[in-house]
């Protein structure tokens, strides 16, 4: 009989784990024995439990599977809650395993060290945080236990809590079942999909947009064929930048509301039905919207639901609804392909000794895509992720809804433990929080590709409260910095620099590069500006 830590590593790796973040502490040392002498998956330590959360959350999004996050009890687990309350935001399924006091211990009648309220808060708080959660306190349930929460998190995609008492390591369990999904009703997923289609051959303007959940789940593939065959234009909400990357014949571009392209814009706003596919409804992919939430002429599956005007289709699946759909489509007339006019990206940057401005980042990374192929990207929040939407549709994991600073750089080097090598962008207030993080590239050998935007402030928040001086941070000369944790920094002033910066360091392998652009305050990316304006004008009609 295999031990609880073996049976569970077995099932993490059975559910689709390919790599462990974490950091260590006593209550899960055995635990973390167990993972390094197993070798049953790659694990990967770094410095702040919030990067822990974050690193494993962006390998999840790019392996479409689970991520896992290994911490110690209390002090370790509570470090780690904003980073799983993004995941939870952002339908992240991250897998928390957190270590807590033996069975003698919680009797003991002493206060525990790390130790809350009672022994019992940190399961209280991840609760709010999880969809799913064990406590593994019996050999004999615990295996389907996590059975029970590994397929909550790939079936709902949302992060799942497994509590591991340190004296329950090297219990004899039995191995850890796989149980089978949970499929759809077929007679539902028809009777959803037919209805789908006739409104669509009754539509004269069509769209679909689509959002994560179409990566989460798998069917960003099968999406794309589905628009080519109902010739219907694609675009991303903002969350969903990234998705469909290289399926440039049906994706129109990122639907910004007021903020975005114009044309792209009305063929959203004046469409006569809007298929919204894994879509997060939140304010920051549509508050500079008017009708996306009009049951007339909206269609929204998202969380195992399909909302068709006023009626729901209850625990159908996107995957089930999106075959469904492509089984079906045939029997329609197909339509004539629409799919949008597309964006034009800035290309040929002038490298010149003029001073950077966000966007010429945007148009020297097109530059470099276009020389050298595309990067795999993260951003964190700030005026990097508004520049991102000036870069040509390329992968990437950024926290576009929860908006948590400090995901970036952790996010970079869990895509560079997945095995690819990313291209992160990140501003210097958020650098603050986690950028340090890189100095653990070294000794995994990971060579993430850094863009720092230096504009010596909380440039987001000034756009917003120009008055307010504690939006002036000092200029930390974070490239000279680099070198001694490991990697290779760069300061460039000029469009010249920039170009020739980004070029060395995509030439450069096996350790990071940071390039730190230095930037004026109070200049932002076009799209910023754009989302600003949008953004106040919305603000004064809701006056
Ligand atoms: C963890 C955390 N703390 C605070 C905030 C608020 C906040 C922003 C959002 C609005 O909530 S944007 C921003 C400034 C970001 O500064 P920097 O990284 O330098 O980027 P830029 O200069 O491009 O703005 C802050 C502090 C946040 N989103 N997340
Ligand atoms: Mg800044």
């Amino acid at each position: 009989m295999p031990t609880l830590a073996t049976a569970l590593l077995d099932a993490l790796e059975d559910h689709g784990a390919r790599e462990i973040f974490g950091i260590p502490g006593d209550f899960v040392l055995p635990f973390f024995k167990v993972i390094e002498e197993s070798g049953t998956l790659p694990y990967f330590t770094l410095s702040h439990e919030p990067a822990v959360g974050f690193a494993a959350d962006a390998a999840s999004r790019y392996r479409g599977s689970i991520g896992v996050a290994v911490v110690t009890y209390g002090a370790g687990a509570f470090n780690l809650v904003n980073s799983i309350a993004g995941a939870y935001a952002e339908r992240s399924p991250v897998v928390v395993i957190a270590g807590a006091p033996g069975a003698r211990e919680r009797t003991s009648g002493y206060l525990l060290h790390h130790q809350v309220r009672t022994v019992d808060t940190q399961l209280a708080v991840f609760k709010e945080v999880t969809c799913d959660q064990a406590v593994l306190t019996d050999p004999a349930t615990a295996p389907a236990e996590i059975a029970r929460v590994l397929r909550s998190a790939l079936e709902l995609s949302l992060p799942v809590y497994i509590e591991f008492p340190r004296d329950m390591v090297d219990a004899k369990v039995d191995p850890v079942p796989k149980l089978p999904r949970r499929e759809a009703d077929a007679g539902a997923r028809d009777e959803c999909a037919e209805e789908i289609l006739a409104r669509i051959a009754k539509a004269k303007s069509p769209v679909m947009v689509v959002d994560v959940e179409i990566r989460r789940y798998g069917v960003e593939q099968q999406v794309g064929a589905l628009a080519r065959k109902l010739g219907l234009p694609v675009v991303t909400t903002f969350m969903g930048r990234g998705l469909l990357e290289g399926d440039d014949d049906v994706v129109a571009g990122t639907y910004l509301g007021a903020a975005g392209d114009p044309d792209l814009s009305a063929l959203v706003e004046g469409a006569d039905l809007v298929l919204m596919f894994g879509v997060i409804l939140s304010d920051t992919n549509f508050a500079l919207s008017s009708n996306m939430t009009d049951p007339r002429r909206t269609v929204l599956a998202t969380g195992r639901e399909v909302q068709i005007g006023h009626h729901v289709y209850r625990d159908l699946p996107l995957a089930d609804l999106i075959s469904g759909l492509d089984a079906h489509a045939d029997q329609h007339p197909p339509r004539p392909r629409n799919a949008g006019k597309g964006m034009a990206y800035p290309r040929g940057l002038a490298a010149d000794a003029s001073p950077i401005a966000p966007s010429d980042i945007a148009t020297a990374i097109n530059d470099l895509f276009d020389r050298h192929g595309k990067m795999p990207m993260t951003a964190d929040i700030g005026d990097c992720l508004f520049t991102a939407m000036e870069i040509d549709n390329t992968a990437l994991a950024a926290p576009g809804y929860y908006a948590g600073m400090g995901f970036g750089v952790p996010a970079g080097i869990g895509v560079a433990a997945t095995g690819l090598r990313p291209l992160v962008l990140v501003g210097d207030g958020a650098f603050q929080m986690t950028g340090w993080e890189l100095g653990n590239c070294k000794r995994y050998g990971l060579d993430p590709i850094v863009v720092l935007f230096n504009n010596c402030s909380w440039e987001m928040l000034r756009v917003f409260q120009p008055e307010s001086k504690f939006n002036d941070l000092d200029d930390w000369h974070f490239a000279d910095i680099a070198k001694s944790i490991g990697g290779v920094g760069e300061r460039v002033t000029t469009r010249a620099e920039l170009a020739a910066a980004l070029q060395r360091a995509v030439e450069r392998r096996g350790v990071f590069s940071l390039i730190e652009v230095m930037l004026p305050r109070g200049a932002t990316s076009q799209t910023l500006a754009r989302f600003v304006t949008g953004f106040k004008a919305a603000r004064e009609r809701m006056k």
